[in-house]
């Protein structure tokens, strides 16, 4: 068994929504990234890469490389899975916490869960998503970004 972390922040810039794992919300701003800038998707992606000690989200698409602008980031999240795969473990659990003021993230949870279950291989229930402010302290708390963090246990297969 092994376990991992991973952070992910943008900044909100011109738009007219967020990709949240996976799930496009509507909202007043956009987020300035190379990809489509979903930061629940990154923050897996570094905790899975993280609990294989295989690097970082950086180092496996770099924000170089041409091919990743305005990416859908789940294919990060699949290529993620099957290095998961490959080096022969599957996920326990995932649980991710949203950090910021808006958009509100819980009524888009289930389905969150179950686009982040599909992509994973798992049922629902193996994937928790939260959301917290900051009380309005912060660059969160201003308004001027959103983060995510993100903790998965990964066993042995088989
Ligand atoms: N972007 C967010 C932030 C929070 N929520 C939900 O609101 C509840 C209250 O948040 P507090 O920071 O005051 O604890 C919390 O339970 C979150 O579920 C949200 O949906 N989206
Ligand atoms: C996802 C990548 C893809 O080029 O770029 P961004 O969308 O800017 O997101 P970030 O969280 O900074 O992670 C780095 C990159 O891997």
């Amino acid at each position: 068994m092994r376990i991992g972390q991973g952070f992910d922040v943008h900044a909100f810039g011109p738009g007219d929504h967020v990709v949240l794992g996976g799930v496009r919300i509507a909202h007043s701003q956009g987020v300035i990234a190379h990809s489509d800038g979903d930061v629940v998707i990154h923050a897996l992606c570094d905790a899975l890469l993280g609990a294989l000690a295989l690097g970082d989200i950086g180092q496996h698409f770099p924000p170089s490389d041409e091919r990743w602008r305005g990416a859908d980031s789940r294919v990060f999240l699949r290529h993620c899975m099957a290095l998961l795969a490959q080096q022969g473990y599957r996920l326990g659990n995932a649980d991710v916490t949203v950090i910021g003021e808006r958009p509100k993230v819980l009524p888009h949870a289930p389905a969150i869960r179950q686009v982040l279950a599909a992509d994973m291989a798992c049922e629902p229930g193996a994937v928790s998503i939260k959301a917290t402010t900051t009380e309005k302290l912060g660059f969160t708390g201003r308004g001027e970004g959103i983060a995510a963090m993100a903790v998965v246990l990964v066993e042995k297969a088989g």
